[in-house]
């Protein structure tokens, strides 16, 4: 309990790992700060994400790599021992056990409110406790909606009765389906093929599109394709599902749009994320329920007066990964504090209050087998953005670095050079072993590093790092 009853400076609804950082910058700027959560501290990242996804996909990475090389093949002698693998996934979930994250809120003085947060006008907070009570909590200063998002689900007949997997499944299933089919072409559905194929599954995938990984530039869906089709994925381009189907022994059936079945052990849904605020109270501040929540630069909601709602991560929209909202929370919570002491914020283009990167730095990576790893704006987003770019390629497999790396290295990086201004606007890596080199990347795209000075920036020889020599004399020509 706050120092005034259920009075606090912040509360923050949803301890992800969005509102953990939110509440930890305020906290630290000297406010008393109350966090709701209605499932586990730690949020979908810790248990249904980020952390259990990786567990899956890191021993396949691992067991690609041994193969690559001659020497370290032959020493390979068996497939991935699944049941290894699921045990220590579980432990990267800690069991779905939230002790550690709600220890840490503790030991720093952030109150944990458990149940489900509604707004109740301004500056209001009501949680539904998991006893069945009911606790008014106000905010001296703001209220900071932390919530995420959930999968979204299309609208197919049969759907709702069929049990289909969302990501959550996906990420913590206790065993491995025969058959797994695989609605989607972006993230979860890339990364879940490979990884359940990994473990054994026969997956198949199904792409409303004609690419997979839309958002990125082309050659790195037209890369993962490959490599999944090489582990055996069947991918099935330009379908749709249009409807779902589960028998009692358990077989779930699409029926696609081309007029075939495919029957299948699960079906995964990976198409896409919704806001978690139908259920927030949002009618009570003036907004639409159901609807992402815009901010400005400094994470307060565009719509809504009296400045003191404020929105992070996830259910802001802005960029839906997990350093992007931790990057908003420690911002937006420093932004609460000063302005609560009313300490002059910097609010510039990349200033200490803004949360500038969002819009032109954010990097991501995808970890396929060739892993993606890309920051800022793709060679098409530039363009549509009115910027006069020049891309500059360049094979990975050339690199002297890479081919110690794997024999017959396949990989290709781009550059996306703005060329008013010389600098890099976007960078994306695709081959083995390439998402540790992607923050040199995020350093010269959100430093705005120009070209002449990033040819001092001079890559240890031989590393794959070696790729930006390359890139450079590739624009030099
Ligand atoms: C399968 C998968 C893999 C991913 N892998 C990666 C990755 O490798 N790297 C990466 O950067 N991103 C990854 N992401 C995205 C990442 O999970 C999200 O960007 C991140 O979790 C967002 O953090 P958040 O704190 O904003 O929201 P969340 O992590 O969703 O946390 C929101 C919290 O709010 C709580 N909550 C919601 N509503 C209420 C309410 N009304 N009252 C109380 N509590 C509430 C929820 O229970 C939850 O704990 C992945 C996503 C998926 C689905
Ligand atoms: N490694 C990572 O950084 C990582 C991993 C997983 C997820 N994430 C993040 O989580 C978010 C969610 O990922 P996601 O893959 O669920 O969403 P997404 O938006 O990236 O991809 C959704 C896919 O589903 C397809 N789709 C949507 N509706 C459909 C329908 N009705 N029928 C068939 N296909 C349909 C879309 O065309 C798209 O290919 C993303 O923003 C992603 O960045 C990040």
């Amino acid at each position: 309990m706050g120092a005034d009853g259920d009075s606090y400076d912040v509360v923050v609804v949803g301890a992800g790992p969005t509102g953990e950082n939110l509440a930890d910058r305020a906290r630290a700027g000297g406010l008393s700060v109350a966090i709701v959560e209605g499932e586990l501290v730690g949020g979908e990242c810790s248990y249904w994400a980020c952390m259990p996804s990786k567990a899956l996909l890191r021993p396949a990475a691992a067991l690609a790599d041994a193969r690559r090389l001659a020497g370290t093949r032959e020493a390979v002698t068996g497939e991935l021992d699944a049941g290894a693998v699921l045990k220590r996934r579980d432990e990267f979930a800690s069991n779905w056990q939230d002790d550690g994250q709600v220890a840490w809120l503790a030991s720093v003085g952030i109150d944990l409110v458990r149940g489900h947060g509604r707004l109740d006008g301004e500056r209001r907070v009501t949680v539904e406790t998991p006893e069945g009570g009911r606790r008014t909590l106000t905010a001296r200063h703001a209220v900071a909606v932390c919530t995420g998002t959930r999968a979204a689900l299309p609208d197919l007949p049969g759907l709702a009765e069929a049990k289909v997997w969302t990501s959550r499944e996906a990420t913590s299933a206790g065993s491995v389906p025969g058959r797994l089919a695989v609605v989607g072409g972006g993230v979860v559905a890339v990364e879940m093929a490979h990884a359940w194929r990994a473990l054994g599954s026969e997956v198949t995938l199904l792409v409303r599109g004609a690419r997979l990984l839309d958002r990125t530039e082309d050659f790195a869906g037209q890369l993962v394709a490959d490599g999944l089709r090489a582990a055996g994925v069947d991918i099935r381009l330009g379908v749709s599902a249009t409807s779902v189907h589960r028998a009692e022994d358990g077989t779930v059936t699409l029926a696609l749009d081309d007029g075939t079945r495919l029957p299948a052990d699960e079906v995964l849904f990976a198409t896409g994320r919704v806001p978690n605020t139908a259920d927030l109270g949002l009618e009570t501040v003036g907004l639409t329920p159901g609807s992402w929540i815009t901010t400005d630069d400094t994470g307060l909601a565009t719509d809504v007066p009296g400045g003191w709602l404020y929105a992070a991560g996830d259910v802001n929209h802005r960029a839906l990964l997990t350093h992007q909202g931790k990057y908003q929370g420690r911002i937006f919570g420093q932004v609460i504090a000063d302005r609560a002491a009313d300490r002059l914020l910097d609010l510039a283009p990349w200033g200490r209050s803004v949360a500038t990167a969002d819009r032109t730095a954010v990097p991501q990576v995808v970890f396929t087998d060739p892993e993606v790893a890309a920051v800022g704006l793709s060679r098409r987003q530039a363009e549509d953005a009115g910027l006069r770019v020049r891309a500059v390629d360049f094979d990975l497999g050339n690199v002297a670095g890479a081919s110690l790396y794997a024999d017959d290295y396949r990989g290709r990086a781009r550059a996306v050079v703005d060329l008013d201004r010389e600098t890099l606007v976007g960078v994306t890596f695709v081959g083995p072993g390439v998402a540790e080199l992607l923050h040199s990347a995020t350093v010269a795209v959100a430093g705005e590093v120009p070209l002449s000075r990033l040819w001092h920036a001079v890559p240890a020889y031989p590393t794959i790092s070696e790729v930006w020599l390359r890139l450079l004399e590739a624009y030099r020509g």
